[in-house]
């Protein structure tokens, strides 16, 4: 067998031309949907990552501002900048770049910004509410993983989705998500003992490690989909956290890196930023 690839940059660019259409029609009754992206330091991932986000913004039509701060910026100012960022009617949705210098509280950060304003759907308000089933901002990797699965159609219920990670950004929510679609759910992490005895039962596998090829034909079961959200930089070239050649072999789908996860966590940041600017209209 060799798998269905999805293309998730494919997808993503059909969903930004409806939302370019969704835009225009928002600025023709006098909203003008907003994004800020703050980010802090030098580090080139982070730079590389945000100026695709930007791209993406303004391609679909979106306002969107960088604020660039530097490696030495205090919490009490990153602190400040967000309490002015929450107070601007202008500005609809605010994302500062993780992970922070070590003087900054990443958690701290979180829950400063307004969660009305979250577009990452990092804030516990906004994580309380994903968990206990409610309409929120979704955190952008997982929402755009339920979306492609979604849109190949492959069905969730009851099925065995095993997720290597448990991070608050991916690993967790994905799981989260996929639970309230009644999947059944394991949580793998570095302290899991016999990591392939759960990889080969998984029917979706979801990985999210950071660790370079971690996953190969031999960890997984002949027809499984394959979910590689990892991005590694490795000799200069962006690889995943799955084998690709070896575990399409034997995938029924599986995504790519690039062109895989990392498009539809940029188009879903652009489609929570449309909803802030639609409910905040709407004055809810
Ligand atoms: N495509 C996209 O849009 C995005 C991609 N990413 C990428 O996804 C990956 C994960 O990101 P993130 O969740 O922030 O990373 P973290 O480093 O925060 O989390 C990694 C998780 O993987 C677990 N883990 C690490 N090594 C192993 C191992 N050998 N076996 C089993 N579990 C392991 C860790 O376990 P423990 O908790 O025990 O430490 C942890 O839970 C990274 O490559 C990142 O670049 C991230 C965000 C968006
Ligand atoms: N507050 C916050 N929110 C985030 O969503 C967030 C963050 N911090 N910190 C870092 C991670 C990482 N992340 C990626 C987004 C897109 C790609 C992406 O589009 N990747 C392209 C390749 C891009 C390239 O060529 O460099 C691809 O996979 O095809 C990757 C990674 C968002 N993150």
């Amino acid at each position: 067998m060799s798998a269905e690839v999805i293309y998730g940059k494919q997808l993503a660019e059909e969903l930004r031309e409806e939302m370019k259409e969704e835009v225009k029609g928002l600025k023709e009754h006098g909203i003008y949907p907003k994004l800020v992206v703050v980010i802090i330091g030098e580090d080139p991932a982070s730079k590389s990552y945000v100026r695709g986000k930007q791209r993406a913004s303004e391609k679909v039509g979106l306002d969107s501002e960088l604020i660039e701060l530097p490696e030495t910026t205090s919490e009490q100012e990153l602190l400040e900048l967000i309490e002015r960022l929450n107070q601007d009617e202008t500005v609809h949705g605010i994302l500062v770049q993780l992970p922070l210098p070590n003087q900054i509280a990443d958690q701290k950060v979180i829950e400063a910004i307004d969660p009305s304003k979250d577009v990452d759907g990092f804030h516990p308000s906004n994580v309380g509410k994903m968990m206990t089933g409610q309409e929120t901002f979704y955190p952008c990797t997982p929402y755009g993983i339920l979306v492609m699965l979604k849109r190949a159609e492959i069905s969730l219920e009851g099925k065995n989705v095993v997720i290597i990670g448990r991070s608050n950004l991916v690993g967790k929510p994905v799981g989260q998500l996929l639970l309230n679609e009644n999947a059944t759910v394991t949580h793998c992490h570095s302290r899991t003992k016999n990591l392939q005895e759960h990889t080969r039962k998984a029917d979706i596998l979801i990985v999210a490690a950071g660790k370079p090829g971690l996953i190969s034909a031999e960890d997984i079961s002949e027809g499984v989909v394959v979910i590689d959200v990892g991005v590694n930089r490795v000799e200069g070239k962006l690889t995943g956290d799955v084998q690709f050649e070896s575990a399409r072999q034997k995938a029924s789908y599986i995504t790519p890196v690039p062109k895989g996860v990392g498009p539809m966590t940029i188009t879903m940041l652009l489609h929570n930023t449309i909803k802030a600017a639609k409910r905040i209209h709407n004055n809810q």
